[in-house]
């Protein structure tokens, strides 16, 4: 994508991904993530593939698989891969603690295995990304079918309003072939608690609440980046 036709947010979103992908190292096994942020990386990533670098990348999505696969990055499948050394997402919210909510895109589980096999799990945003306190994205939950209806009731009991997701007049699929709800807790007072209490729930296969899942946040914005790394404040 040329730079001249990108706004304003993409530029900030190509930055923050430009930057995180100079950490990835030779030899380095890559934890892809999905969304547009990720794939700006993905981009980043190619190019430096171009000029001798060599990585093997582990794709969050099928999405990003077809990315990969389209920019001429080698892959290894998920579910064979014992660790990564530094994996590359976007977020949808993220808090100074560098929790998150993720799942925008309905990728949850898959970027939550990649990001538990990660050593370096670095986050890659805009600056609308940033929040005082979570909640305002209502969290994505993948749920599996068979458990819907029992689903919703937990998280109406838990005190969240929760709608399953459509794309095209459809229910929105995962590549799991599970289902996706977007609940609605308000502003999270505790997202630990909240976390332990949907991991809780039969049927709930992952929600978009990371906790302890990103050791780097890069936040770009009009004014240059800013890096928010685990126990700081930002740098
Ligand atoms: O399921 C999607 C992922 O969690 C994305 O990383 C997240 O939604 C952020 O996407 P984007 O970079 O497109 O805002």
């Amino acid at each position: 994508m040329a730079a001249a036709t990108l706004n304003n947010r993409n530029l900030a979103k190509q930055l923050a991904a430009q930057e995180a992908v100079k950490l990835v190292k030779n030899n380095d096994i890559v934890g892809l993530g999905t969304g547009s942020t990720a794939r700006f990386a993905l981009m980043a990533l190619a190019e430096r593939l171009k000029e001798g670098l060599q990585i093997r990348g582990v794709p969050s999505s099928l999405a990003t698989e077809a990315q990969a696969k389209a920019l001429g990055i080698p892959l290894l499948p998920l579910g064979e891969v014992a660790q990564i050394d530094i994996s590359i997402d976007g977020a949808d919210e993220f808090n100074e603690e560098l929790q998150l909510i993720k799942g925008g895109g309905g990728a949850l589980f898959r970027e939550k295995i990649v990001a538990s096999l990660s050593k370096n799990r670095v986050v890659v945003v805009d600056s609308s990304k940033k929040v005082a306190q979570l909640g305002a994205f209502k969290v994505p939950v993948e749920l599996v079918p068979v458990a819907c209806r029992y689903v919703l009731d937990q998280f109406e009991a838990l005190g969240g309003q929760a709608q399953l997701r459509y794309k095209n007049d459809a229910l929105f699929i995962t590549d799991n072939q599970n289902y996706i709800a977007d609940v609605d807790f308000g502003l999270i007072a505790n997202p630990e608690e909240l976390a332990i209490q949907l991991n809780q729930i039969e049927g709930v296969l992952a929600h978009g609440l990371f906790i302890g899942l990103a050791t780097k946040v890069i936040m770009a914005t009009g004014e240059g980046l800013l890096v928010f790394e685990q126990s700081q404040k930002g740098s």
